[in-house]
């Protein structure tokens, strides 16, 4: 009624009296034209409601913006910011330390993160999520240390403005640098973000490190692949490292030159811890042990490297738990730095040590465990080892750590491997194999599959194992 009425009041055009006779008409085409305009409105509505609705970012759990590395903006400060960031990294046993852990939502920060506040270390986190593999993984991790009180700021290591803020809000006595871009294979895709993460972050980081005051003693994280193409087994510190095999093996490389610089002209404290091949729960889906389990379970054909005349391949993995042990024993031990505001006071420890598990394990070996603890046979499909950066062998020489951090490994693949699929199907609890799910099975097969019912059970079935629930996330469990 009222748009009539609206109508009848219109201002009249030229031509409205001299078309009297058809005003009858005319008030036709205006119902016919709004008529029109509401149907199409209605139309033009609900495709703006379709799309958003079935647009990826509205669904999946990360906005895809923010878990796309090269549109990462981060918002860090403020008063609330900088309280939340002093609490984490308060100390709170005697003797106890204050740590800076970059790469804290990675699989060996989130773990070492935890221990050292398990044990009454301040602890801060800082991560930047970058998606090189599913960042939901991460926050999963990330909100399991938040749990345990370490919070992680959001940030790149390539941030001086903000790791200068850090350590302006806190005096760290440790840093933990174990952010990095991991990964032999990813290499020949994405080479820069090795050179942007492992050698400008660390120079980054280093450079903040050094005008720091008091400088903090500094471990990080290096890698087995230094030894590149050393056949000389098995590998001992001493032994060449100019020969990687991959532009991440040279980028780690780089950085014990690095290390040796800023230790040299600055007077920092530098531990490099050399890993062997870490595997455990809350790992990375990028490595061979986890997506190997992911397609045992769903079928799918796993390729298993040969080297040339069916030469065996074999690493020398080695378990988190022991993993972690070494890297609080590399902080414990470390010496003072002996800068400072950037000025060298005197000679600082520079050191590299080894983490492995010292009993190479061939991968075709690691395959079988896995058939045994999934109870499903893999489908093999063995191939020439690729040239893309992996090499034959790894074997640790750890009596280096051994005499001087007193590490000693006590975990053997089997037992680390029945922990993994343990994680796998129970750590999460019913809630958190749901996102699981997700993980393994990819966020469309998710979301195109509502009920959770039917995941649990076709989990089961598929798989033939026992699922166990928990009630609670456990990470650390036996
Ligand atoms: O020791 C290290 O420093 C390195 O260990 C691992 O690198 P890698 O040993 O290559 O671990 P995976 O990628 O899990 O590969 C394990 C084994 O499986 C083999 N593999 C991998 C992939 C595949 O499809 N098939 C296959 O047989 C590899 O050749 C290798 O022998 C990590 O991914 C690196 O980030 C880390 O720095």
């Amino acid at each position: 009624m009222s748009q009539m009425k609206h109508i009848d009041s219109a201002p009249s055009t030229p031509g409205k009296f001299k078309m009297e006779k058809s005003s009858y008409i005319h008030r036709l085409r205006w119902h016919s034209s709004l008529a029109k305009l509401t149907f199409w409105s209605f139309v033009f509505l609900g495709l703006i409601l379709v799309f958003f609705f079935r647009s990826p970012s509205s669904s999946s759990p990360l906005p895809s913006d923010l878990s796309r590395r090269s549109l990462r903006t981060y918002s860090w400060g403020g008063p609330a910011w900088e309280k939340r960031v002093r609490s984490s990294a308060r100390v709170r046993s005697r003797n106890g330390i204050s740590v800076l852990v970059t790469g804290a939502a990675g699989f060996v920060g989130t773990h070492v993160s935890a221990a050292l506040k398990r044990r009454g270390d301040g602890v801060l986190g800082l991560d930047n999520f970058n998606d090189y593999y599913d960042p939901s993984l991460k926050r999963a991790r990330q909100a399991l240390l938040e749990r345990t009180g370490v919070f992680i700021v959001e940030g790149d290591i390539n941030d001086m403005a903000l790791l200068r803020k850090l350590f302006e809000v806190v005096a760290f006595t440790h840093v933990m640098h174990l952010a990095a871009q991991a990964g032999v294979r990813y290499a020949m895709e994405n080479p820069s973000s090795y050179v942007h993460s492992n050698i400008a972050g660390l120079v980054s980081l280093l450079e903040v490190c050094k005008s720091a005051n008091p400088q903090p003693a500094i471990a990080w994280a290096s890698s087995s692949s230094v030894y590149g193409l050393n056949t000389k087994v098995p590998f001992s510190e001493r032994d060449r490292t100019d020969q990687p095999a991959s532009l991440y093996a040279a980028t780690k490389k780089a950085g014990e030159e690095i290390a040796h610089t800023y230790n040299h002209i600055y007077g920092l404290s530098l531990t490099g811890l050399r890993f062997f091949t870490v595997y455990g729960p809350w790992g990375r889906p990028d490595m061979a042990y986890f997506f190997f389990t992911r397609d045992i379970l769903k079928g799918k054909s796993i390729s298993i490297f040969e080297a040339a005349n069916h030469g065996t391949v074999a690493r020398d993995f080695t378990y988190i738990d022991d993993i972690v042990k070494g890297c609080l024993a590399a902080l414990d031990t470390a010496e003072k730095s002996t800068g400072t505001g950037g000025k060298k006071k005197g000679p600082a420890q520079l050191r590299v040590f080894n983490l492995g598990n010292t009993s190479p394990v061939p991968v075709t070996d690691l395959v079988s465990i896995l058939e045994r603890l999934l109870k499903v046979k893999a489908k093999r499909n063995i191939m020439k080892l690729p040239r893309n950066g992996d090499v034959q062998f790894t074997h640790a020489n750890i009596s280096s750590a051994q005499r001087e951090l007193g590490y000693k490994p006590t975990t053997d693949l089997q037992t680390g491997l029945k922990k993994f699929v343990r994680w796998i199907f129970a750590s999460h609890g019913e809630r958190s194999f749901f996102d699981w799910w997700t993980l393994f099975a990819g966020h469309s097969e998710l979301y195109q599959k509502k009920s959770r019912t039917i995941h649990y059970n076709s989990w089961k079935c598929f798989t033939g194992c026992a699922v166990i629930k928990v009630s609670k996330p456990t990470m650390f469990e036996a």
